[in-house]
């Protein structure tokens, strides 16, 4: 296992930076090709561990999906089992591909990640059950488990617990259209990550999916997916490290091809760095932040953006005063408990943090060096990053973990930073 000892900026930053593509949408473009009545070409998709196991997975059941230069070209075959599926620990594989696999002809078995056994999935295989399929999982509600896919699905009306993962209504969504019946969707409860969900409805339209917003969820109708070229947007997630930079440092961070319009949880960034002291501003080059003299707190509900959390949190740690993060109690069937994590990270490097059932209290302290776990995760390898900059002798094992969305985040942090050197030992 490496470690990596995080360079601390000795100026403000002042980049312009091109980030690979979203990890979002290319999980979902893949999947809506797959399930199209003809080939899709996807632009610039992210190449990542999540996407990659995606497509392998994709494969397995037998489509097609071929690399030109930096496009995938994605036939689709007829679906089929016996296979074996690495969902890693990606959350998009492990709810996006049952459903899919439940369109096969065979047995599909789901497993990863040592984390992946944990990661809650009983909404989508509860939610598939009801829909007709069979499903073999101990019990659990969690990976492994086999979907004994039969060529078809009848779907139709169904309640599912998305309370725990957006993901689980997005899954059944996307292949809806594939169902006899298609799917009318309730929700039991509430949902996370709302943008993720309009993200999906906004996908399966481009497909020519029909598709509608009902009182209690979404229905789908029945029908052929249409197959789409697509340029995938770059990941803003992945923009929060970068834009942070500038805030930490003082400087200036452009991001590049930020979207007029998206439905990526990242866009928020845009909204909520002001609060943190930033200034804002779209240029012909992209979004541009420019950081204060300070950090500021913040105090925000972060339920639509809980994938943002660690990189805020880490801004909280550095900021000029107490900020409260609520909204994200299913931060804890992420990765890791990012909620736990955070915890340990932000304490270890001087803050003070109290654990709220569903989110964090961050009142900077001293500063002080320390040597902190990735958990597996890649945000919190980001979150590390951020940290570092402005405290001394931040080391975080195991970094290569940040290649489940963005393999070279370590050399472009240095880049960012003009420091070739980057150690990682
Ligand atoms: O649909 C998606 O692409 C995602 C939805 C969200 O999941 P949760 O609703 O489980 O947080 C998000 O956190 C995840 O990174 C990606
Ligand atoms: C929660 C995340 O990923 P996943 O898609 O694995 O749930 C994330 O990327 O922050």
């Amino acid at each position: 296992m490496s470690s990596w000892s995080i360079p601390t900026a000795s100026q403000p930053v002042d980049a312009v930076v091109t980030l690979p593509g979203s990890k979002s949408i290319t999980a979902r473009a893949l999947v809506l090709a797959a399930l199209a009545a003809g080939p899709s070409r996807l632009v610039r998709p992210l190449r990542a561990r999540d996407t990659d196991l995606m497509a392998a997975a994709l494969r397995a059941l037998g489509v097609g999906i071929e690399v030109e230069e930096d496009d995938w070209l994605v036939s689709p075959g007829r679906l089929h089992g016996s296979a074996t599926v690495d969902a890693g620990l990606a959350g998009t594989v492990l709810r996006f591909l049952p459903p899919v696999a439940a369109l096969a002809d065979g047995p599909v078995t789901v497993d990863g990640d040592p984390r992946l056994h944990e990661r809650p999935n009983a909404g989508l295989l509860d939610g598939l059950r009801a829909c007709g399929v069979r499903i073999d999982d101990g019990g659990r509600g969690k990976a492994p488990f086999t979907v004994h896919g039969t060529g078809a699905v009848r779907g139709g009306a169904v309640t599912v617990d998305a309370s725990e993962s957006s993901q689980v209504v997005s899954g059944l969504l996307l292949a809806a259209a594939r169902f006899a019946e298609g799917l009318d969707l309730s929700l039991a409860g509430g949902v996370p990550s709302m943008p993720h969900v309009q993200m999906t409805v906004e996908t399966l339209a481009e497909h020519g999916v029909q598709v509608e917003r009902t009182a209690t969820g979404w229905r789908v109708h029945p029908g052929p997916i249409a197959p789409v070229d697509r340029v995938v947007e770059p990941d803003l997630s992945n923009a929060a490290p970068f834009l942070a930079a500038a805030l930490v440092t003082g400087g200036r961070v452009t991001v590049r091809d930020w979207p007029s319009r998206t439905t990526q949880p990242g866009a928020h960034l845009e909204q909520l760095l002001p609060v943190m002291g930033a200034a804002v501003e779209r240029t012909d080059a992209g979004l541009q932040v420019t950081g204060g003299q300070t950090v500021r707190p913040l105090v925000a509900d972060l339920s639509e953006v809980g994938e943002l959390t660690p990189v805020l949190a880490a801004l909280c740690a550095l900021a000029d005063g107490p900020s409260r993060l609520t909204g994200v109690a299913h931060l804890r069937g992420h990765e890791t408990d990012r909620l736990q994590a955070l915890d340990e990270v932000l304490t270890a490097v001087g803050a003070t943090v109290t654990q709220l059932p569903d989110g964090l209290e961050i009142t900077p302290g001293p500063r002080r060096s320390a040597e902190v776990d990735s958990y597996a995760d890649h945000r919190m390898v980001m979150a590390a990053a951020v940290l570092g900059l402005a405290v001394p002798g931040v080391v975080v094992r195991d970094p290569g973990t940040v290649a489940k969305t963005l393999p070279d985040f370590v050399d472009r942090w240095s880049g960012l930073l003009g420091d070739p050197v980057g150690a990682v030992s």
